[in-house]
């Protein structure tokens, strides 16, 4: 039996990292899902293929967060396919590190529209599918350590993984009468592609590791277990909580 058998459970940023990890395991864990991706179309068909060899339906929908109505269109396609939406994990984010005092207006504006405003419209949408259905549901988004502390190169960014962190917990009170649980989990640095670049940088990437309490940088798997548990009905009486999932790099501060 597993944590989300017979849920339907739709990904934003689905097709590689933490979204495809915690689609995948979704997929273990008993539910059809849908992801959402930009980008690289082998990817997002290689996941749906895993998803589907775990015995459960898969689909994946091309469409950019950062426009508006992309995610009206991927939550009622999603859901036509599947049927209903019982999990929303709000995942999709970018971080094109750079320097703050010369900070391009687009990249700004760009990071702002993808991270925040891509997961507003997207919680927005997801919730009122599961008003409509009036079941309650789960929505877990995916904020960041940067939710709390600072980044040199991240001045654009950490304010979105804050803001998202600040959604989940005033759309807990907003939609709880609903019995809609809105919670956010808070990665560390976790290996990916957002961060290949900047972790090449052998010292950067051993300097990061070093203040692991636990000795290692994240894998997108150490995201899924922590996912599926507040997406699931063992964490029924969570909401608007966060949950850092960072090794213990926060509290190391000597
Ligand atoms: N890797 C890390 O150290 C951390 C990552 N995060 C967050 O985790 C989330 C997932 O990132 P990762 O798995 O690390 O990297 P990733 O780059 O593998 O995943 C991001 C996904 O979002 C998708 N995406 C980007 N822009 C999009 C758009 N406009 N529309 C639709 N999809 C779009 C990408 O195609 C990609 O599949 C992001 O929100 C990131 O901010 C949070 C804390 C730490
Ligand atoms: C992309 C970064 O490596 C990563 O993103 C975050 O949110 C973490 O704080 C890391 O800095």
């Amino acid at each position: 039996m597993g944590l989300l058998d017979g849920k339907a459970v739709l990904i934003t940023g689905g097709s590689t990292g933490i979204g495809r990890a915690a689609a995948i395991e979704a997929a273990r864990q008993g539910a059809d899902v849908a992801i959402n991706y930009l980008g690289n179309d082998d990817a997002a068909h290689s996941c749906v293929a895993e998803i589907k060899a775990l015995g459960r339906r898969g689909l994946a929908l091309k469409g950019d967060v950062g426009e508006r109505g992309t995610a009206e269109s991927f939550v009622e396609t999603a859901v036509g396919a599947l049927g209903r939406v019982d999990t929303l994990v709000s995942n999709a984010g970018i971080c094109p590190f750079h320097s703050f005092l010369d900070m391009p207006a687009e990249t700004f504006e760009r990071t702002m529209r993808v991270n925040l405003h891509g997961a507003y419209y997207m919680v927005q949408a997801a919730a009122n599918r599961m008003v409509e259905q009036g079941q309650g549901g789960s929505i877990v988004a995916v904020s960041s350590i940067s939710a709390l502390v600072g980044g040199e190169f991240q001045t654009h960014y950490t304010p979105t993984k804050a803001g998202v962190h600040s959604l989940m917990q005033s759309a807990a009170i907003a939609l709880g009468r609903h019995g809609i649980r809105c919670n956010s989990v808070l990665p560390g640095t976790i290996l990916t592609e957002i961060n290949r670049e900047d972790l090449a940088d052998a010292e950067k990437r051993d300097r990061m590791a070093a203040r692991v309490p636990l000795g290692r940088l994240g894998e997108p798997e150490d995201l899924a277990g922590p996912i599926m548990f507040l997406a699931s009905d063992m964490a029924r009486y969570v909401t608007g909580a966060a949950l850092l999932v960072d090794g213990g790099a926060f509290v190391n501060l000597q």
